[in-house]
């Protein structure tokens, strides 16, 4: 999502007098304007969308200046609340979905006035005058310095933020905030830890300043006062990297969306075809498991095929009148002892499992979809590994997997879990298969395993997250488009889940 952020306006300055029995001609007396609240992004573990972020959030305006001296309210900071996993952004210059800065809009107001009203204008914003003094505050000496200082102040603040914007701003927020422990070891109870503000995103503007500060030996009593400096204007993109428990990884065309819509019982919306990149975005899907070890949507031997060929076989059906007679949502709702959801009696774990677009070799390079999307499966507590077991080599796409994982962030592929051999049904499956087909089919398989006891191995973890030892992945040969072995992928899946969450829970 996009949001543009504004930071408040610093508060005006004020012109004021001081009055007093006695003292007819009392000194200046205009307080300062307060500053602009700043605006700031902070990560917290309570939120899970970006639904709550406003899209132009704006922080407040600092208090105008007053009498007296009495100086305006800094404005409080704006705090936005993302949830763990955003990505902040800034957008560049020339990217068309940015909205103006505030320089801009100023540039805007100004466009095609003439130098002489371009003038008043910039005077009407920059300056507060005593009332009915504002043309002969303008004939003045003083008046006309104190106006090329302000210009020499705004012509600095512009080129730091031009200097600011070489290096946009680029968050990464994978970790909650640690609330600081105050300077003060007396501080007051209850005080002791300083609540985390985040990142500084925008910055207020500051205060105008009050008459006062144009105290000068030529003149003793200033008519003018500076309004408050606009607050900066940035254009952010957040981007919220998903979360799921278990991420796919494979090449173009292996089977993952295959292996995720049989986990699923075909819920899943991904799109299954014969060739590759048919998946352009991660997909997340939940799989329920029972106490048993069976899930939702098992069952051996239904067959998960392209959904292009589901569609048209689910439309020809549709056409011929099968669905005539089938009861609504609503009419089976009226119909007693009805259940809306069969397996909800019967679930007893939940894991959510990511499919993700095809990892190809060099993808680090560009090539392919690159490999943004792995962003999405860094915060997956598990991988597996999807590899076609009746490619000629599946051991070398392992291989590329494993180097491109390493490639896009080193120490990646130490969160691997398991290798899905899929297609397994292509070696020797069907009731026709002779016995030398068998006996090839076992043999791959054993070399696989034999590749990956000896290649791929993972650091063991234990509950507090040290590493107590090593092992090899798992290997399970399966079918996913005839739903063949996919209780023992769910039953290891969820030994993972359920050890990566003890440790989570244990950590924190
Ligand atoms: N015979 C057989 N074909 C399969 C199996 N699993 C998937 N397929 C077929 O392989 C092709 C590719 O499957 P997808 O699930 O789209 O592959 P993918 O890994 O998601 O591919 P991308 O999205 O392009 O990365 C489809 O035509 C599937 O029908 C299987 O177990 N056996
Ligand atoms: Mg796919």
């Amino acid at each position: 999502m996009f949001v543009q952020v504004h930071d408040g306006n610093g508060g005006d300055g004020c012109v004021a007098f001081h009055r007093e029995l006695f003292k007819p001609y009392g000194p200046p007396s205009g307080g300062n304007g307060g500053r602009g609240g700043d605006v700031y992004i902070l990560p917290t573990p309570h939120l899970t969308t970006l639904s709550s972020v406003l899209v132009r959030p704006r922080a407040q305006h600092g208090g105008a200046g007053q009498g007296t001296w009495q100086n305006g309210k800094n404005a409080p900071p704006l705090i936005i609340r993302v949830p763990l996993g955003t990505i902040v952004r800034e957008l560049p210059a020339d990217d068309p979905r940015r909205s103006k800065n505030e320089y801009e809009a100023e540039a805007e107001a100004l466009h095609g006035l003439s130098p002489q009203e371009r003038r008043a204008k910039m005077r009407e914003k920059r300056w507060r005058h005593y009332p009915e003094y504002a043309d002969d505050n303008a004939q003045r000496e003083d008046f006309k310095h104190a106006e090329r200082v302000l210009f020499a102040q705004e012509r600095e603040r512009r080129h730091m933020r031009r200097l600011r914007s070489e290096n946009p701003i680029f968050l990464d927020l994978d970790k909650p905030e640690e609330a600081a422990e105050a300077a003060d070891p007396n501080a007051p109870l209850g005080h002791r830890r300083v609540e985390p503000m985040g990142h500084l995103v925008a910055r207020g503007g500051a205060g105008g300043l009050g008459n006062p500060a144009f105290l000068a030996p030529t003149n003793r009593s200033p008519k003018w006062a500076t309004r408050g400096a606009e607050g900066e204007r940035v254009s952010l993109s957040l981007e919220l990297k998903l979360l799921a428990d278990i991420g796919l990884v494979g090449m173009p065309n292996a089977g993952k969306s295959t292996l995720l819509r049989a986990l699923t019982g075909g819920r899943a919306r991904t799109e299954v075809a014969g060739y590759a990149f048919t998946t352009l975005n991660p997909i997340v899907a939940v799989v329920r498991v029972a106490e048993d070890g069976s899930f939702d949507g098992d069952a051996e031997g239904v067959i998960h095929d392209n959904t292009q060929v589901e569609e048209a076989h689910e439309r020809a059906l549709l056409d011929s009148g099968a669905f005539a007679d089938t009861l609504t949502r609503n009419q089976l709702r009226a119909v007693e002892g009805a259940i809306e959801d069969p397996f909800a009696a019967l679930e007893a774990f939940r894991f959510t499992v990511a499919d993700n677009p095809g990892l190809i070799e060099r993808a680090s390079a560009n090539v392919g979809l690159g490999h943004a999307f792995l962003r999405s499966m860094e915060r997956s507590h598990a991988l597996a590994y999807v590899v076609d077991l009746s490619a000629p080599d599946p051991w070398d796409e392992l291989r590329v997997l494993q180097a491109e994982l390493e490639q896009y962030k080193p120490g990646m592929s130490a969160q691997a879990r398991m290798v899905v051999a899929n297609k397994a049904d292509l070696l020797a499956g069907g009731e026709g298969a002779s016995q030398e087909e068998v006996e090839a089919a076992r043999e791959k398989l054993r070399r696989l395993q034999a590749f990956v006891a000896e290649e791929m191995r993972v650091p063991v973890l234990d509950a507090a997250g040290a590493v107590v030892g090593e092992r090899p992945l798992d290997v399970v040969p399966i079918s996913a488009k005839h739903s063949m072995n996919l209780k023992r992928v769910v039953r290891l899946m969820r030994t993972y889940v359920e050890e990566a969450r003890e440790r989570k829970a244990a950590s924190s």
